[in-house]
């Protein structure tokens, strides 16, 4: 197949092109839509899960602190009972840190600030001593959790406390819990307790932006500057946003503050990880739907044949219309649809018609227009046909007598007539093998095949005297017809110089005085 044919349009590959064109679109069109809602469902979902989860903790750990207080409130009451009982008060500070996971370390302070009794949990030992509880303070009296406070040895804690009240009502000192951001206790499980797999991780901030809870240890105790989800957290909103973090990485965050002491929290996951998920998604969608354009690619090309195919056909029996078999051809073509079938029909009335032009055509090139028997074109191929044929052939010449007379007298169209009815004279008396040609004007020539020349003279006879005994309405009276036979044998010579035989013999009749029939003699074949 050569580039030029390749490159050609046909309905076909019209279909095709069409059908590629829009299956590309459509899939283009799919993939781009379910990108960006599964993209954007994905990012929507992630921010909800994280601000949920951040509000979630959130709750946690100021029920946390609720208990933790309610530990202290009790401890406290009980203290104010046995607070010159310093075995007691030492006694209920172990107890406090070891009764479970609230607290790392207990003190008893007097109204003088001075501890009276203390236990520790923690490796160290250490007690971070009295902080935040100023006894001018108006709040002395009040519950209280600290701000977080870098102890000695650099670890950060923050301070529950309970005032001890006498029943009286006389401030008698307090009990302070303290719990440490990097110890195994209850705090540290409801914040450390987290899959980092997915890229997710939280961390808590205090009202300062200080960082009192990281997966990465060594950044807890930074300050974080121009992070727009701390600085909403702090200001004690609870939302979700796409942020870009220090790291320069693009963060889908979720956050919420905890009442109780001005935290944030804040939950957080790469959107990278989040895109990598889309990717993963996308891969599935085509894998689905690629196998499914090409199966509907394969379907629309099928297709496309199918509906060029009775084109193609009808277009390639166009081509022979002018084949005998044209209109057969174009009959067996199956059109299975409208358009084709009307084409189809078309087609077939365009044959039939051009086909039955032709054939008049090939007609009035044979015959003659007012008699309608052959002219000499057509007695030419009838001579040439009857030439290379075996046996025998008789000629008659036949002329009008005085035929100039009748035009003269009677008019040429009356002539006409004349003529007209002597060749259906000439018609009903000879057989339909015979060929009647006008050879000129009132002048005839009769082929008979297989006919000897005494047969041919017996029809020449009947001839002159039908006509001889017809009456001619057009010109109101009778006339006179004069033959020339004669014979042609094959392998005689040619059918011509037999016709010049018949004509010399017709000019005899003439010369005899016409209406008469005079053959030629011959060696006559069987009659
Ligand atoms: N009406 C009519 N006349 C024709 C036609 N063709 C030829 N003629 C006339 O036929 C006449 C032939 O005349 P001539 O050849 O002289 O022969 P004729 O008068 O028949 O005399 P003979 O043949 O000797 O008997 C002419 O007058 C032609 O004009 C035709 O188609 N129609």
């Amino acid at each position: 197949m050569s580039v030029s044919s390749l490159l050609q349009l046909n309905l076909r590959r019209l279909i095709l092109i069409l059908a590629l064109f829009g299956v590309a679109v459509t899939l283009l069109n799919t993939f781009i839509a379910s990108y960006q809602v599964q993209k954007q469902l994905l990012l929507d979902n992630t921010l909800e899960a994280n601000r949920v989860y951040s509000s979630k903790l959130s709750a946690n750990i100021e029920r946390f602190l609720q208990n933790a207080q309610h530990q202290l409130q009790f401890s406290a009451y009980k203290a104010k009972d046995h607070f010159n009982n310093l075995n007691w008060l030492k006694d209920e500070a172990y107890r406090v840190v070891r009764q479970d996971l609230s607290f790392d370390s207990v003190i008893i302070v007097d109204r003088n600030n001075q501890i009276v009794a203390a236990y520790s949990d923690i490796s160290s030992g250490h007690i971070a001593g009295v902080i935040n509880r100023d006894s001018s303070s108006s709040h002395r009296t009040a519950p209280d959790v600290s701000a977080p406070v870098l102890s000695p040895q650099g670890h950060f804690f923050i301070r529950i406390s309970y005032p001890i009240i006498s029943d009286q009502g006389n401030y008698l000192g307090f009990i302070g819990g303290d719990v440490y951001l990097n110890q195994n206790n209850n705090l540290q499980h409801l914040l450390g307790d987290h899959d980092y797999k997915d890229g997710s991780y939280l961390y808590v901030v205090d009202q300062k932006k200080r960082l009192l809870h990281h997966h990465d240890p060594e950044r807890i105790g930074e300050e974080v500057t121009n992070n727009p989800a701390i600085e909403a957290v702090i200001a004690g909103q609870n939302g979700s946003l796409l942020l870009t973090n220090s790291k320069g990485v693009s963060m889908l965050a979720g956050f919420a503050p905890v009442p109780a002491t001005g935290w944030g929290i804040v939950a957080q996951r790469p959107e990278k990880e989040v895109l990598n998920i889309l990717s993963e998604r996308m891969e599935a969608v085509a894998q689905y739907t690629i196998p499914c354009a090409i199966a509907t690619f394969f379907m629309i090309w099928l297709l496309a044949r199918v509906i060029s195919r009775p084109l193609w056909q009808l277009a390639n029996s166009a081509k022979h219309m002018d084949t005998p078999d044209a209109e057969t051809g174009i009959s067996r073509i199956p059109c299975w649809y409208f358009e084709a079938a009307q084409l189809k029909r078309g087609l077939s009335e365009g044959i039939s018609l051009m086909q039955e032009k032709i054939s008049q055509l090939h007609l009035d090139s044979l015959t003659d227009p007012l008699t309608r028997l052959y002219n000499r074109r057509g007695m030419h191929k009838i001579i040439n046909r009857c030439q290379i044929n075996s046996g025998c052939l008789s000629v008659i010449a036949l002329d009008i007598d005085h035929f100039k007379r009748v035009n003269d007298t009677w008019g040429h169209d009356a002539g006409d007539i004349v003529i007209r009815t002597v060749a259906d004279v000439m018609r009903d008396c000879s057989r339909n093998e015979d060929f009647i040609c006008r050879s000129g004007g009132e002048e005839f020539l009769i082929l008979l095949p297989d006919t000897g020349l005494s047969a041919a003279t017996g029809l020449a006879e009947r001839i002159r005297t039908h006509i001889e005994h017809r009456h001619f309405e057009a010109i109101q009276s009778g006339l006179t017809v004069s033959c020339g036979v004669a014979l042609w044998e094959s392998g005689q010579g040619k059918i011509s110089q037999t016709i010049k035989q018949a004509d010399q013999a017709l000019y005899q009749a003439k010369h005899q005085g016409r209406n008469q029939v005079v053959q030629v003699i011959t060696e006559s074949c069987a009659a």
